[in-house]
C-alpha cells in the first residue's frame, strides 16, 4: 500500500514537470538540421538524452549516418534515424513536432556574427521553405548566426508560403542567459544553480542585454563597475570563445547545452507543462522592434498551440 502510494505520487511528479513515463506519454519528434557540425553533435547526444523525446531526426548535408549510427546505440527512449543531403530532408522533417538548427558556418577571429549573413541567410532560406512544405506546424528553434537576422529572414520564408505562426518561431539565445547565470555566480560568489538572470534585447555585441539588476539572487556585493564589467564579458562571450579557439569555430558545447535547455523547455511546453520560462528572440510588441528577446512563458491551450507571452 505503501509502495503503491510513493510509486503513483513520484508518477504524478514525474507527469507535472514533463517527464511522464506512463503509457500516455506523448510521442514527439525532434530534427536537428546542421547535426554533423560542432554543434550538432553534442546537441544530438543531450536530445537522446531528454525523456521526452520519442524519435530523433539527425539531418546534415555531410556525413549524417555516422552521427546518427553512434548516438543511436545510447539506451535511451528516442529512436534514431540520420538523413544526408537534399534528397532526404523531407523524410528527415516529416511529422516532427520541434526543428532545430544549428546548420550553418561559425565565426574565425576577427569576424563579426553578421560576416556570417551572406552565406547562413541562403541556408536558413532554404531549409525553412522545406519546415513550411514538411512540418508546418513544428516548433523552430534558431540557432544559425547572426540571429538577429536569420529568424526575420525564417519569418518571411514562412509568411511567404503561408505557414507563419510568430508564436512558434524562437531565435536561440539562451547561450547569453547561461553565460550570464555563470559569469555573475562567480562575482557574486554565489551558487551558480539557484542563480536567474533575464537577458533581453537580441544576440550580438550590445544588443545582448543581460538585465543584473533583475538577478536572483540579489546581491549587494556587486559595485557599479563590477556590473559593467558583467555586462561586458556576457556581451563578448562569444567572441571570448572564438579567440579561444583560434580559427577552429565558436562556441559548441555551451551552446549545446544551451540548445538543449531551450528544446526542453519547448517540450515541456507542447507536453502542457505550465509556466515554463525562458529568454527568447521572437516577433515582439515590447519596443519599437519587430523582434526583440525577452522573458517568454510557453502555455499550451491545446496540443501544437503555442501562446507566448513578453513580459516588458
Ligand atoms: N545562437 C547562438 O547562441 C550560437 C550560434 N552559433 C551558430 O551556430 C552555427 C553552427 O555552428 P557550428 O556547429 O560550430 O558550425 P559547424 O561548421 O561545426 O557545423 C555546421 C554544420 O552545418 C552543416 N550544414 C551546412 N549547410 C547545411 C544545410 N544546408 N543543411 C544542413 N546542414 C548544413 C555543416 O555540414 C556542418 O556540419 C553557426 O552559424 C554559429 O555562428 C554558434 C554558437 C552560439
Ligand atoms: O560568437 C559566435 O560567433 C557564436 C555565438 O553566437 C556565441 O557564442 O554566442
Amino acid at each position: 500500500m505503501r509502495m503503491s502510494l510513493l510509486r503513483s505520487a513520484s508518477q504524478h511528479l514525474r507527469r507535472r514537470r514533463g517527464y511522464s513515463s506512463t503509457p500516455a506519454q506523448p510521442e514527439r519528434k525532434v530534427a536537428i538540421l546542421g547535426a554533423a557540425g560542432g554543434i550538432g553533435q553534442p546537441l544530438a547526444l543531450l536530445m537522446k538524452l531528454n525523456p521526452l523525446v520519442s524519435s530523433l531526426s539527425l539531418y546534415d548535408i555531410a556525413a549524417t549516418p555516422g552521427v546518427a549510427a553512434d548516438v543511436s546505440h545510447i539506451n535511451t527512449r528516442a529512436l534514431v534515424k540520420g538523413f544526408v543531403g537534399d534528397d532526404q530532408l523531407g523524410e528527415a522533417l516529416e511529422g516532427a513536432d520541434l526543428v532545430i538548427i544549428p546548420a550553418g558556418v561559425p565565426r574565425k577571429p576577427g569576424m563579426t556574427r553578421d560576416d556570417l549573413f551572406k552565406i547562413n541567410a541562403g541556408i536558413v532560406k532554404g531549409l525553412c521553405t522545406a519546415i513550411a512544405t514538411h512540418c508546418p506546424n513544428a516548433l523552430v528553434n534558431m540557432i544559425s548566426n547572426p540571429v538577429n537576422s536569420t529568424v526575420p529572414i525564417a519569418a518571411e520564408v514562412f509568411k511567404k508560403a503561408g505557414t507563419y505562426d510568430e508564436k512558434k518561431l524562437f531565435g536561440v539565445t539562451t547561450l547569453d542567459v547561461v553565460r550570464a547565470k555563470t559569469f555573475y555566480a562567480g562575482k557574486a560568489n554565489v551558487p551558480v544553480t539557484g542563480v536567474n538572470v533575464p537577458v533581453v534585447g537580441g544576440h550580438a555585441g550590445i544588443t545582448i542585454l543581460p538585465l543584473f539588476s533583475q538577478a536572483t539572487p540579489a546581491s549587494n556585493a556587486l559595485s557599479h563597475e563590477d556590473l559593467v564589467a558583467l555586462t561586458k564579458r556576457t556581451q563578448d562571450g562569444g567572441t571570448e570563445v572564438v579567440e579561444a579557439k583560434a580559427g577552429k569555430g565558436s562556441a559548441t558545447l555551451s551552446m549545446a547545452y544551451a540548445g538543449a535547455v531551450f528544446g526542453d523547455a519547448c517540450l515541456k511546453g507542447l507536453n502542457g507543462v505550465p509556466d515554463i520560462v525562458e529568454c527568447s528572440f521572437v516577433q515582439s510588441t515590447v519596443t519599437e522592434l519587430p523582434f526583440f528577446a525577452s522573458k517568454q512563458v510557453t502555455n499550451f491551450s491545446s496540443l501544437h498551440e503555442i501562446c507566448l507571452h513578453a513580459y516588458s
